[in-house]
């Protein structure tokens, strides 16, 4: 069997969803492939997910806060069954639902593992695919780790999906993922610890915050333990031995489950991207400022297999993906505006960056001021009994306008966004100050921020 395309798409996730719609749209006739159920990572086994979660988590730590403030002693709990069965409310209708609305729109959509085949042909499976173009938006899977027994580990797809929370989990990575993870099973009751094998955790964030969030994540229970190597995991009658050294000792924890948080890389295993004469590093597929691959005119890429200067995120693999479609229609050459994309970590409190960090403004010699504030004390905070809360605002003196934002505390993801256009729009500390707020929510906090 064989099929003829304008474009083809490997993946359905966020990035090639929004490309193969956007390109149906304009009447070319498009295909699209995923070999799971369609949705991609987001929203059947990350964000979306995750989120959901974590309000269990949420729910638990408010009223934690709240104790002698209003809020009896007696102790609530997570039902972590029925948690899971809110999840699976949102998740078991989003492959259906986005395969109609590709269908709807004119996509063909296919289900099954692509192969290139040769630069203008993939397969997949014993179908055969000729197209003019080929969109790779085949996203990123867990890194492959190289300590005896790290086949005993699952990843974060298969923590979104388990049926029961056991009582000890070790975290194999301070990331994203461990964090995020970490701090919602703990509110579940589970005894969590996070291993991280450099000296700070979430590298990508402001290391004053980062600490004070640290400090938050063992207050709630959960074990940190930085500049420690993995040696080993192995079963045992009891669960899972995980050897370990830190300062030259080795010493030996144990756990019912190991969870992979170790970092996730682009996912081109099976592509066979040589049959097509697409280049790729560690890094991802290659390709120009505008998406195209380098060697082969024929291919582009977006979302997190790309090799570009986005971060794996899901607002980046959406509009990589319009602006692949937007190259491909009109042969132009546009690239993505990558500047203030924010990002959060789902921790309780949450973590928040966008733009610069300190020292890298420091480093380029900007003349910056760098408003750095512990807000714990705040009428917000003191509202719902957080005791832990900062930001840090790095401001260019010569423009008043921002370069950074990094905030901790409840909530702050949304005030994030502000500044996040802030920064897009090169709006002055004076014009933000300008914004009415409505009164008390977390944007009324804004000016004083800054
Ligand atoms: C646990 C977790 C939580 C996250 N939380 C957040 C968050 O809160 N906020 C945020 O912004 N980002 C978050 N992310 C990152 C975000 O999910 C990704 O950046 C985003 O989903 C990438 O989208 P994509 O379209 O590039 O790839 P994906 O959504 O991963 O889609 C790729 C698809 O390609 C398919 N595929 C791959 N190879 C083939 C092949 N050969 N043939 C057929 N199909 C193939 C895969 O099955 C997959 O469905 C999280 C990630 C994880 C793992
Ligand atoms: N809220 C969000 O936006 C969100 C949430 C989850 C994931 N994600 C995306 O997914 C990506 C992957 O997340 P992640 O948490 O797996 O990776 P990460 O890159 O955030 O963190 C990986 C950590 O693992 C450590 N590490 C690597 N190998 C190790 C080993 N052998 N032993 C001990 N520590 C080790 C690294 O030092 C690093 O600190 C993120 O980069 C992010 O883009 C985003």
């Amino acid at each position: 069997m064989s099929a003829e395309f304008d474009l083809f798409v490997v993946g359905a996730g966020m990035a090639g969803t929004t490309a193969a719609n956007k390109c149906a749209a304009e009447g070319w006739r498009v295909g699209i492939v995923d070999a799971l159920p369609y949705g991609g990572t987001c929203a059947l086994r990350g964000c979306d997910p995750k989120k959901i979660l974590r309000r269990g988590a949420e729910v638990i730590d408010a009223a934690d806060l709240m104790r002698s403030k209003g809020i009896s002693e007696g102790r609530i709990s997570i039902d972590w069954s029925a948690l899971m069965a809110h999840k699976r409310g949102f998740t078991d209708s989003v492959p259906e639902g986005i395969e109609d609305e590709l269908v709807g729109n004119g996509v063909v959509s296919f289900h099954g593992s692509a192969r290139f085949t040769g630069p203008n042909r993939i397969d997949v499976d014993e179908m055969q695919v000729n197209a003019k173009r080929f969109l790779i938006a085949s996203g990123a899977r867990p890194r492959s780790l190289a300590f005896p027994g790290h086949e005993h580990l699952i990843d974060s797809s298969d923590f979104l999906n388990l049926n029961r929370l056991p009582e000890r989990i070790v975290f194999v990575g301070g990331g994203f993922i461990s964090f995020e993870f970490a701090h919602i099973a703990a509110r579940a009751g589970t005894n969590c610890t996070i291993i991280d094998h450099g000296d700070r955790p979430l590298k990508e964030f402001d290391p004053d915050l980062v600490d004070l969030l640290v400090e938050r994540t063992k207050k709630t229970g959960i074990f940190v333990q930085l500049a420690t190597t993995i040696h080993s995991v192995t079963p045992t009658a009891a669960g899972l031995d995980i050897t370990l050294e830190r300062d030259g000792q080795t010493f030996v924890i144990g756990a019912d489950l190991v969870v992979h948080g170790a970092g996730r890389i682009p996912n081109l295993d099976g592509l066979d991207l040589n049959a097509a004469n697409i280049a790729s590093t560690p890094r991802g597929v290659t390709v120009t400022g505008h998406l195209q691959s380098t060697t082969n005119p024929a291919v582009y890429a977006a979302g997190d297999c790309a090799d570009t200067p986005g971060r794996p995120l899901t607002p980046v693999a959406v509009f990589e993906g319009k602006v692949a479609a937007s190259n491909m229609l009109k042969a132009t050459t546009t690239t993505p505006d990558y500047t203030a994309v924010p990002t959060t970590v789902f921790t309780i409190p949450e973590l928040n960056r966008v733009g610069v960090l300190e020292q890298d403004a420091r480093d380029s010699g900007a003349d910056i001021t760098v408003r750095h504030l512990d807000t714990s004390g705040w009428y917000s905070n003191y509202r719902v009994g957080e005791t832990t809360a900062a930001t840090k605002i790095i401001i260019d003196m010569n423009t008043d306008t921002i370069l950074g934002a990094h905030l901790l505390g409840p909530d702050y993801s949304e005030l994030i966004n502000i500044l996040g256009l802030a920064i897009k729009l090169g709006l002055t500390t004076r014009q933000l100050k300008s914004m009415t707020a409505t009164y008390p929510s977390i944007a009324s906090d804004l000016g004083s921020m800054l």
